[in-house]
């Protein structure tokens, strides 16, 4: 059992949501790392158009398995397999509508089937704890199961969640009906928030925010963008349009930046502050660039998980509460971030 808000949650409640959460977690919330990443590191191949929701078929076994590395390396987040899981593409290897609608509930109901393991470990370590040690301390940490939707760009499979360039032909409209289906079906997944992920551009953003309404999406949701200039969107268009859009959504709890380089995020934070309050989710990727023909990601610079991790202090100065990583990020790098985050959080209570 989630601790989302369900079903006909009134606004009020949505509109904290990520706040109380986050002050729920200690003041800030870890979110998991590279979900196709760790896939592969555990044999899978994801050269696909369906690319890390092919495990969906073929290995759900291993995604329950990278669900519970990334819990146990300290994550309060998961995303589900179903980023580049859509209808279309399903129906494009030869599933039913139905058949690829089950297939998008399944990516949830194994997150939550990695969550409910954890807990159930959790209650049976810290009761060995109690029982040692007569202390409490080791108790579990809140977990929310986030249903991941990745772009028209990521469906396209061919990198354009990082160009935005979706030629004069797509309209927001167009958007609206690509995503329609595969939003109604997650939301009445039992996932906790429904997590937009690597948004290029601002007609996308508009398009999940009409959505929203429209179909009357009745869980919080984030919003994140990628960037690869550190001043504006994927497209070029202006982070803080981009920001502003999904901050009038009022089911929108939090808005971020996700699989952009981590030396562009602070200055992104910066822009995103000045239209919007609400909390921010950083996940950022490697640094690494990712080239959709090979699939494969191309080291740009020698960035490694513990460089990464010094930023993380940074973001918070600049105001984002919600942490994690994105590809090419692993369950070490959300390990590191977990334990910065708890000795700043210790640190703060001692002096
Ligand atoms: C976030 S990107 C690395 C996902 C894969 C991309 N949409 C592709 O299929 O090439
Ligand atoms: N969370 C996604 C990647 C977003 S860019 C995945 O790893 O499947
Ligand atoms: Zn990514």
């Amino acid at each position: 059992m989630g601790i989302g808000l369900g079903g006909g949650s009134s606004l009020d409640e949505t509109s904290s949501f990520m706040v109380d959460f986050v002050k729920k977690c200690g003041g800030y919330a870890v979110v998991d790392g590279g979900f196709a990443t760790e896939l592969e590191r555990h044999g899978a191949d994801l050269n696909d158009p369906l690319w890390s929701a092919k495990c969906l078929i073929t290995s759900p076994h291993l995604a329950k398995r990278v669900h519970l590395d990334y819990l146990n390396a300290g994550a309060n987040i998961i995303t589900s397999g179903s980023y580049q899981g859509t209808i279309q593409g399903f129906e494009a290897k030869g599933f039913s509508k139905e058949e690829g609608e089950g297939l998008l509930r399944k990516s949830v109901e194994i997150a939550c089937e990695a969550r409910a393991i954890y807990y159930d470990r959790c209650t049976k370590d810290s009761w060995d704890y109690f029982t040692h040690n007569n202390d409490q301390s080791s108790l579990r940490r809140p977990v929310l199961v986030a249903a991941s939707v990745g772009s028209y760009g990521a469906y396209l499979a061919d990198g354009s969640e990082y160009t935005g360039k979706y030629g004069d032909e797509v309209s927001v409209e167009k958007l609206k009906d690509f995503h329609r289906r595969r939003a109604q079906v997650l939301a009445n997944s039992g996932a906790d928030l429904i997590a937009f992920e690597t948004t290029p551009n601002k007609i996308e953003a508009q398009a999940y925010a009409e959505l929203i309404e429209e179909e009357e999406i009745d869980i919080p949701g984030w919003i994140s963008f990628s960037s690869t200039d550190g001043i504006n969107a994927a497209s070029g268009d202006s982070i803080m349009e981009c920001a502003a859009i999904a901050d009038c959504c009022k089911q929108i709890v939090a808005i971020g930046i996700n699989c952009t380089p981590p030396r562009f995020i602070t200055t992104l934070i910066s822009s995103i502050r000045k239209v919007s309050s609400k909390p921010l989710v950083i996940y950022p990727n490697s640094g690494e660039t990712y080239d959709a023909e090979s699939k494969q990601w191309i080291r740009s610079n020698g960035l490694v998980d513990e460089d990464f991790v010094s930023y993380v202090g940074k973001w918070q100065e600049a105001g984002a509460s919600i942490f994690g990583g994105c590809c090419r990020t692993t369950p070490n790098t959300i390990r590191a971030i977990s334990k910065l985050l708890s000795a700043g959080n210790s640190s703060k209570y001692n002096t």
